[in-house]
């Protein structure tokens, strides 16, 4: 469904230098697919997702959302930033409902549907609060439902839950893995956080850099809901930590 074919990216650097933040970067994600990249800072996670979303145009190569090439921004391709990135002056509705109002859908139904996805990430009772009165893991359910309320059919998560604490990220975790499942959507995830990683994903991307590339890709196919207590589950962080010892000299 979504293809990176030999992607590179250049920015020119503070000094002038040019930074080849990706290069020759191939990886083909399927519908429905949660695939998770990880690796160490500057390895070129985000602008992975930034070329995915359109946000940033890639130097060389082509990346295409079945079989038609990303050249812009699109409502198909959403990112969810690690931080919540709403606006402070509309409502937790308005915001939610703020794609479907650029899209030009019709009042009453978009505030449905914003309703309807609130209800799915546990705020249904926070529709008319300013997201000054919430605290952050409600405002990045906020940013969640306000992704999800396009129907888009790629979701692009920035380490949206990086900034959380422990408690309501495995909270938030396990919402995503259900509206997942619900919603059937195609995810690509960045992290830093092994267990996140395995907790998530059909497979684990390793990246290294710059200038970033794919070192690995591992399958992870423990059945869901997965328990991070149990042996498989160990097995399979000490797998993703294995590799990128191996490919970053992390330990
Ligand atoms: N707009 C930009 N201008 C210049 N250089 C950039 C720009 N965006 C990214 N880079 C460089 O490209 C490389 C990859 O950056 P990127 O943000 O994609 O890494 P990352 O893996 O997401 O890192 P982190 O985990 O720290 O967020 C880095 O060397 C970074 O300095």
């Amino acid at each position: 469904m979504l293809e990176l074919d030999r992607v590179t990216k250049r920015f020119n650097g503070a000094d002038g230098r040019a930074v080849t933040a990706l290069s020759d970067v191939s990886l083909t994600i399927a519908r429905h697919e949660m695939v998770c990249l990880v690796g160490r800072s500057g390895c070129g996670k985000t602008t992975t997702l930034r070329l995915i979303a359109g946000l940033e145009r890639a130097t060389h190569g082509r990346i295409l959302l079945n079989g038609v090439p990303v050249e812009g921004p699109s409502a198909q391709r959403c990112v969810v930033f690690q931080r919540y990135t709403l606006f402070p002056w509309r409502s937790v509705l308005r915001n939610v409902a703020f794609g479907l109002e650029i899209q030009g859908v019709p009042k009453s139904k978009r505030h449905a549907i914003a309703r309807h996805y609130l209800a799915l990430v546990g705020l249904a009772e926070q529709v008319h609060a300013f997201p000054a009165q919430l605290s952050g893991g409600m405002q990045q359910r906020v940013a969640v439902a306000r992704a999800l309320a396009t129907d888009p059919q790629v979701l692009l998560m920035d380490e949206p839950f990086g900034a959380l604490d422990a408690q309501t990220r495995t909270v938030l975790q396990q919402e995503l893995i259900r509206i997942w499942q619900e919603d059937r959507k195609t995810i690509v995830f960045v992290t830093h956080d092994i267990q996140e990683a395995a907790l998530l994903a059909d497979r684990v991307v390793v990246m290294q850099g710059p200038p970033g590339r794919i070192q690995a890709i591992l399958n992870c196919d423990l059945p869901r809901p997965r328990d991070k207590g149990a042996p498989a589950f160990l097995a399979l962080c000490d797998r993703i930590h294995t590799m990128l010892e191996v490919v970053n000299g992390w330990n």
